[in-house]
C-alpha cells in the first residue's frame, strides 16, 4: 500500500491504568472513524512516567489488561496498532516496551528500549531510566501492508546509527514513541525527528502524551515527518488525534533525486549492526 492514512493518539495519561486503558480505547475508535489504517499510541500510555512507577504498572506480554486492550481494538477496528510503550516486566526484569498489533488481534512485534533516558541538566531536568529499566538489545522492524517499519522508543530517537540501520534493513517508515519533557522538548523534539528523516529520507511519526500537570510533564506536539524533513502535522500540548495521509511515493522521490545513500563512502566509513 502506497498511500495510506495514519493518526498519532496523543493520549491524556493519569495514574489510573484503566482509565488510562478506556481512554485509549475510545482514541482509537475515533482514529478508525476518520478512516486511519495505521494508528499508534504514546511513550508510558499506561501509567505516568517515571522511574518509580515502572514496576508498578508492569505487565508482562502478552498477558495483562494493558496487552487484552491492545489486541482487542486492533481486531475490533481492523487496523495495525502500535500500541505505544509500557513497563513490561519478564523474569523479574523490567523494560520500556513498544508492541505492535495486526487486524486480527494477533502481536506482531516487541521492540524494548535500547537507550536508556539517564540525563542530568543541572537545575532543570535529572532522570535515570536505568535506576528500575534493562535496554533492550534488538532491532526491530514489522511489515505493515508491505512497507518495513522501524520502532525505536523517545530516547533512541537521539541515535542516528539506530536510524541509519533501519534505513540500511530497508525501512521507509520510523515510528517513536516518546515523552519528551518541558526543557529538551521545545529545543530537540522536532528537530531530531526532521533530522533523523532527512538523513535516511523516511517517514518519521513521534507520538507523545499530552501536557500533564505535575511530576514529569510531557512536551506533547507528536509530530509526522515526510521524507524532505518537513513537518506534515504536529499537535500542540493537549490531548489529540494527528492525522496524516502517507504517500511512500516521496520516499521513493527523495532517494531517486537525491540518492546520498547510494554515494556514502562505505570504503572509508560504515553503520554496521554487531549482532
Ligand atoms: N524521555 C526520553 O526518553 C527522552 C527525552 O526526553 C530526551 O531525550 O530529551
Amino acid at each position: 500500500m502506497k498511500i495510506f492514512r495514519s493518526a498519532l493518539l496523543q493520549l491524556q495519561v493519569c495514574e489510573d491504568r484503566l482509565k488510562n486503558l478506556e481512554r485509549a480505547a475510545n482514541l482509537i475508535q475515533q482514529a478508525k472513524n476518520l478512516g486511519a489504517n495505521l494508528v499508534a499510541l504514546p511513550e508510558c500510555f499506561n501509567s505516568p512516567y517515571g522511574t518509580k512507577f515502572f514496576e508498578e504498572y508492569a505487565e508482562s506480554i502478552p498477558n495483562g489488561p494493558t496487552c487484552d486492550m491492545l489486541s482487542k481494538a486492533a481486531k475490533e477496528n481492523n487496523i495495525f496498532l502500535v500500541g505505544g510503550t509500557f513497563p513490561e516486566k519478564d523474569n523479574n526484569k523490567f523494560y520500556n516496551t513498544c508492541t505492535v498489533w495486526n487486524p486480527d488481534g494477533q502481536l506482531i512485534a516487541k521492540y524494548r528500549k535500547m537507550h536508556l533516558f539517564d540525563i542530568d541538566i543541572p537545575g532543570k531536568i535529572t532522570f535515570k531510566e536505568s535506576e528500575t529499566l534493562h535496554p533492550g538489545n534488538e532491532l526491530v522492524t514489522f511489515d505493515f501492508q508491505g512497507i518495513k517499519v522501524g520502532l525505536g522508543i523517545c530516547y533512541d530517537l537521539r541515535f542516528e546509527e539506530l536510524a541509519k540501520l533501519y534505513r540500511i534493513m530497508g525501512c521507509k517508515l520510523l515510528i517513536y514513541p516518546g515523552a519528551f519533557n518541558m526543557t529538551t522538548g521545545p529545543i530537540h523534539w522536532e528537530l531530531l525527528q526532521r533530522s533523523r528523516a532527512l538523513d535516511n529520507q523516511l517517514y518519521v511519526f513521534g507520538i507523545s502524551p499530552a501536557r500533564n500537570e505535575s511530576g514529569y510533564i510531557a512536551w506533547g506536539h507528536s509530530q509526522v515527518t515526510d521524507p524532505w524533513g518537513k513537518v506534515l502535522a504536529q499537535a500542540d500540548a493537549k490531548e489529540e488525534i494527528v492525522q496524516a495521509d502517507i504517500d511512500l511515493n516521496e520516499c521513493d522521490d527523495v532517494r531517486q533525486q537525491i540518492p546520498i545513500f547510494g554515494q556514502r563512502r562505505t570504503d572509508i566509513y560504515d553503520t554496521v549492526r554487531k549482532y
